[in-house]
C-alpha cells in the first residue's frame, strides 16, 4: 500500500464556526486505492473534515491537494468534476422517486447532451439515455437491488436506502468516494452487507475510499489506515493496529460512551 501515490493531501486545515474550533491544524494524506478511515467521538470534527474536502465548508487556514492541484477551498461542482463523490449521514435521496431514477441522478454530470435535447428525447439524447441507463443497471446488479428497481425509495427499509445512496454516488464513477457514517443506524446484518459492498467497490473498481465511522470495530475491519480526531485535533494516524494501541486514542474513546 505504501508504494501507491498520494491522491489527496490535506495540509494544516483549520476551521472555526464563530468561537467553536471544529478543526485545528489537521494534516493527513490518502493514497490511491486505499480505504482510509476518519474516526473520533461525537463532535470530534469528522463531518467538518469531509465537508472541507468536498467543498461544502471553506477552511480559514490550510490547503488541500487533489490529483496534484492545490486548493485553499473548492466548490462542490468542481469537486464532483474532479471525481469525488460522497454519501451522506442523513440520506439525500428523492424519497418519492424510484431506486432507478435516484441512481440516475448520479449520472447527470456525465450527461453530454443539453437539458432541452433530453427533455424532448431528441436522437443523440435518446441514445445517450440508453447508454446511461445501462451503467445504472450495472450498478443496480452490483448492489443486488434488482428487486426494488421501480420501488419508490421512501418505501424501502433504511439499510436498503443507504445502499441506494451508495449507488447514486457510484453512478458518478468517482476516483475518490467519501462515505459519511455508511453504517449508522443499521442492524447487524445490514452493517455486514454494507461492509462487503464497500470492500467490493474498493476491490473491483479500484475506488479510493475515505470513510467516517463512529464504530471502532467497523473501521478496524475495513480500513488500511485511520486518522483519529478528538475535539478538532488529530490524536492518531496509522494502521488500525497502531491507532488501537495509541494511548491518546484509548483515552479519547474511554472518555466517551462509544
Ligand atoms: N455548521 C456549523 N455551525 C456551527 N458549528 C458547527 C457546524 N458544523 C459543526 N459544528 C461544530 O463543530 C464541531 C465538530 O462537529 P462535526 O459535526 O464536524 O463533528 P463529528 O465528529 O462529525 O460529530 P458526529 O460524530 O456527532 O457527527 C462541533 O462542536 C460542532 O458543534
Amino acid at each position: 500500500m505504501s508504494a501507491q501515490p498520494v491522491i489527496l493531501d490535506v495540509k494544516d486545515i483549520s476551521l472555526s464556526f464563530g468561537g467553536v474550533k471544529a478543526l485545528t491544524n489537521i494534516s493527513f494524506d490518502v493514497r490511491q486505492g486505499e480505504v482510509r478511515g476518519i474516526i473520533g467521538p461525537n463532535g470530534a470534527g469528522k463531518s467538518s473534515m469531509l465537508n472541507c474536502i468536498n467543498g461544502v465548508y471553506r477552511p480559514q487556514q490550510g490547503e488541500i491537494t487533489l490529483g496534484g492541484r492545490h486548493f485553499h477551498a473548492m466548490n462542490p461542482r468542481q469537486v464532483a468534476e474532479m471525481g469525488i463523490a460522497r454519501t451522506f449521514q442523513n440520506l439525500a435521496l428523492f424519497k418519492g422517486m424510484s431506486v432507478l431514477d435516484n441512481i440516475m441522478t448520479g449520472r447527470n454530470l456525465r450527461m453530454k447532451t443539453g437539458l432541452l435535447a433530453q427533455a424532448f428525447h431528441w436522437g443523440p439524447a435518446r441514445r445517450e439515455e440508453i447508454a446511461q441507463r445501462e451503467k445504472v443497471e450495472q450498478i443496480i446488479d452490483f448492489l443486488e437491488i434488482q428487486a426494488w428497481r421501480k420501488t419508490p425509495v421512501g418505501r424501502l427499509p433504511y439499510g436498503l436506502q443507504k445502499r441506494v445512496d451508495l449507488g447514486r454516488a457510484l453512478a458518478m464513477e468517482p476516483q475518490l468516494l467519501l462515505l459519511d457514517e455508511p453504517m449508522a443506524g443499521m442492524n447487524l446484518e445490514e452493517k455486514q452487507d454494507m461492509c462487503r459492498f464497500i470492500l467490493d467497490v474498493n476491490d473491483e473498481f479500484g475506488t479510493t475510499i475515505v470513510l467516517i465511522e463512529h464504530d471502532m470495530g467497523v473501521v478496524m475491519d475495513l480500513c488500511d489506515r485511520v486518522v483519529v480526531l478528538d475535539y478538532g485535533k488529530k490524536i492518531g494516524d496509522g494502521t488500525p493496529a497502531e491507532v488501537r494501541s495509541n494511548p491518546d486514542v484509548i483515552a479519547a474513546y474511554l472518555g466517551t460512551a462509544h
